[in-house]
C-alpha cells in the first residue's frame, strides 16, 4: 500500500497489553470510527512473546486493516513485519537502525522512524523514512520508557529547521489537543490509550477525525 501523508491523520497504535478484550474487536470499532492507519505495537508487560502467536495476531489484524482500506504497520519487529506481509515497519532510535530497516523491507513498504530532535529527524530522512513520529507531546501511560515531554513546540522547531517530512505527533494526546498539534506543523496524531481506554473506541476515533477535519479548514 503506497504511503500518503493523509494516512497519518488518525494513527491508532495498540497491542494486546493495551486492551482488556480482543484487540481485533477494538480495532474494528476504531476503524468504523475512522482511524486512518494502525500500528501493532505488541510490547511491554502483558504482551505476547511467542513468535507463532505474534504472527497469528498480526495476520488477523492486517486483514481487518485491509477490509477498512488502511495500512497495517508493525512496531520494532522487522521479521514479524516481513512474515506477516505488513504494509510497513516503525523503528525508534533504540531499534534496528532506520537505514538497515529500509534495506531489509525494500522501497515499497512504509518506514516510520521516531525522532526526538531535529538532528534525529534529518537522519531519518537520509535513512529513507516515509514519516517520523515526534513526542512525547504530553505525559503518557502507554510507554514505560518514554522520554521527557517535548510538546508541540518540538514540531514547530523541526519545521523552522526546514524538516519537511510528514510528521505524526505521539504521547498522551486527547482530541482537544489536535488543533494545537496540527497548527504546530504535524500531519496527524498517533494515539494508544485515548482509543483503547475509551468506552467507545468508535466514538473516540470519530472525535479525533472530526478534530483533524476541523483543523484542516
Ligand atoms: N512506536 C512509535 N510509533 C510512532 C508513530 F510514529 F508511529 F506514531 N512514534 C513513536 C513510537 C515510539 O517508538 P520507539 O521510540 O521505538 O518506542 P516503542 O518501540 O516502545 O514504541
Ligand atoms: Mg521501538
Amino acid at each position: 500500500m503506497k504511503f500518503t501523508p493523509p494516512q497519518l491523520s488518525v494513527y491508532f497504535i495498540a497491542g494486546t497489553q493495551d486492551v482488556s478484550r480482543p484487540l481485533r474487536e477494538v480495532l474494528v470499532e476504531a476503524a468504523i470510527g475512522g482511524i486512518t492507519m494502525f500500528q501493532l505495537r505488541e510490547k511491554g508487560s502483558g504482551s505476547i512473546q511467542e513468535e507463532d502467536k505474534r504472527l497469528a495476531l498480526a495476520l488477523e489484524l492486517k486483514q481487518v486493516c485491509h477490509e477498512y482500506g488502511i495500512p497495517f504497520i508493525v512496531n520494532d519487529d522487522v521479521e514479524l513485519a516481513l512474515a506477516s506481509g505488513a504494509d510497513g515497519l516503525h523503528v525508534g532510535q533504540e531499534d534496528l537502525q532506520a537505514a538497515d530497516a529500509r534495506s531489509k523491507i525494500g522501497s515499497s513498504l512504509i518506514l516510520g522512524v521516531s525522532a526526538y530532535t531535529s538532528e534525529e529527524a534529518e537522519q531519518a530522512v537520509r535513512d529513507g523514512a516515509d514519516y517520523i513520529g515526534v513526542g512525547p507531546m504530553y505525559a503518557t501511560r502507554s510507554k514505560e520508557d518514554a522520554k521527557a515531554v517535548v510538546g508541540p513546540e518540538r514540531i514547530e522547531e523541526m519545521r523552522r529547521n526546514g524538516i519537511t517530512i510528514p510528521i505524526t505527533a505521539i504521547g498522551g494526546i486527547a482530541a482537544e489537543h489536535v488543533k494545537t498539534i496540527i497548527s504546530s506543523g504535524a500531519e496527524g496524531v498517533s494515539v494508544i490509550s485515548a482509543i483503547t481506554a475509551a468506552e467507545s473506541p468508535e466514538k473516540a476515533a470519530a472525535a479525533f477525525l472530526a478534530e483533524i477535519q476541523k483543523a484542516a479548514m
